[in-house]
């Protein structure tokens, strides 16, 4: 039931509002893009794209925002915050926080060079959020490639679907406490690569947990293709990463994606839409919240 136009008429300045607010974020801090954008991956893969995980946690309310995949990582909040108080004031009451998101989203790609798309819009807002379905919907970076399939395949996304926007890791980083494991005890990692992201993850658990390293050694502030170079050389920085190309089902689409940017930017961009229609809160579901971070 998303359209494109849903707010054409009652928020006409909606689409340019977003747009300036996620231009100024990722400007002044490239990484912006990709906190943004997998926030609104972490809100879609629980309970659907209602922006659950936009709610802050209270003395009286658990929300997402410390589930294990999120605390101490997920970022951008603020950003999405700033946006809707900018959307608020020029159409108050209409907007909901989770179309905010899927909007910011597709803002940040594009200022970072990926692919655009339009956007579907006619959201409404959760009035809960749930830390246990977070804990157990998010794919976690210790994943096999056929559990990876599953997580993905239980909100109606196929394999190729997963490889696409798995691709999303061409920007952005990831905390050593992620990829520990993966740089000192795996086999199908290219050497001098593992050495290099040793120096900035000690081997021992508990030290330097938060020391980050970029998803994509060649780009990390760049939305391209290299991701999927990186996994054919190897250089994939998570194990979920490099299950992509072990000599699985999925290494065609890899490779294919490696040869082609212009498949991988057409079938991220049909992916992000699909993500988009997971589950929404539509007519009288939900409600429009006038703050992101707190239900009406
Ligand atoms: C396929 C399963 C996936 C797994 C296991 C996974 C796991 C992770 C992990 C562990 C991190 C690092 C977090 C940290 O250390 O704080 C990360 C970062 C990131 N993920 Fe994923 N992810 C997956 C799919 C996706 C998808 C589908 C998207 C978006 C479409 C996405 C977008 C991102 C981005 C942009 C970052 C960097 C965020 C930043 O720098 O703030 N990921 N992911
Ligand atoms: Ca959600």
């Amino acid at each position: 039931q998303l359209t494109t136009n849903f707010y054409s008429t009652s928020c006409p300045n909606l689409l340019a509002t977003v747009k300036s607010g996620v231009k100024s974020a990722v400007s002044s801090q490239p990484r912006m893009g990709a906190s943004i954008l997998r926030l609104f991956f972490h809100d879609c893969f629980v309970n659907g794209c209602d922006g659950s995980i936009l709610l802050d946690d209270t003395s009286s309310f658990t929300g997402e925002q410390n589930a294990n995949p999120n605390r101490n990582s997920a970022r951008g909040f603020n950003v999405i915050d700033n946006i809707k108080t900018a959307v608020e004031k020029a159409c108050p009451g209409v907007v909901s926080c989770a179309d905010i998101l899927a909007i910011a989203a597709r803002d940040s790609v594009v200022q970072l060079g990926g692919p655009n798309w339009n956007v579907k819009v006619g959201r409404r807002d959760a009035k809960t959020a749930s830390q246990a379905a977070a804990n157990s919907n998010i794919p976690a970076p210790s994943m096999s490639l056929s559990q990876l399939i599953r997580s993905f395949s239980a909100v109606g996304l196929s394999t190729r679907d997963m490889v696409a926007l798995s691709g999303a890791h061409t920007i952005g980083q990831s905390r050593c406490t992620n990829f520990r494991t993966r740089v000192y005890n795996e086999t199908n990692i290219n050497a001098a690569f593992a050495t290099l992201r040793q120096r900035s993850c000690p081997r021992t658990a508990g030290s330097g947990d938060g020391n980050l390293a970029p998803l994509d050694i060649n780009s990390a502030t760049s939305f391209d293709n290299s991701y999927f170079k990186n996994l054919m050389a190897q250089r994939g920085l998570l194990h979920s990463d490099q299950e992509l190309f072990n000599g699985g089902s999925t290494d065609s689409i890899v490779r294919g994606y490696s040869n082609s940017p212009s498949s991988f930017n057409s079938d991220f961009a049909a992916a992000m839409i699909k993500m988009g229609d997971i589950s929404p809160l539509t007519g009288s579901s939900g409600e429009i919240r006038k703050v992101c971070g707190r239900t009406n």
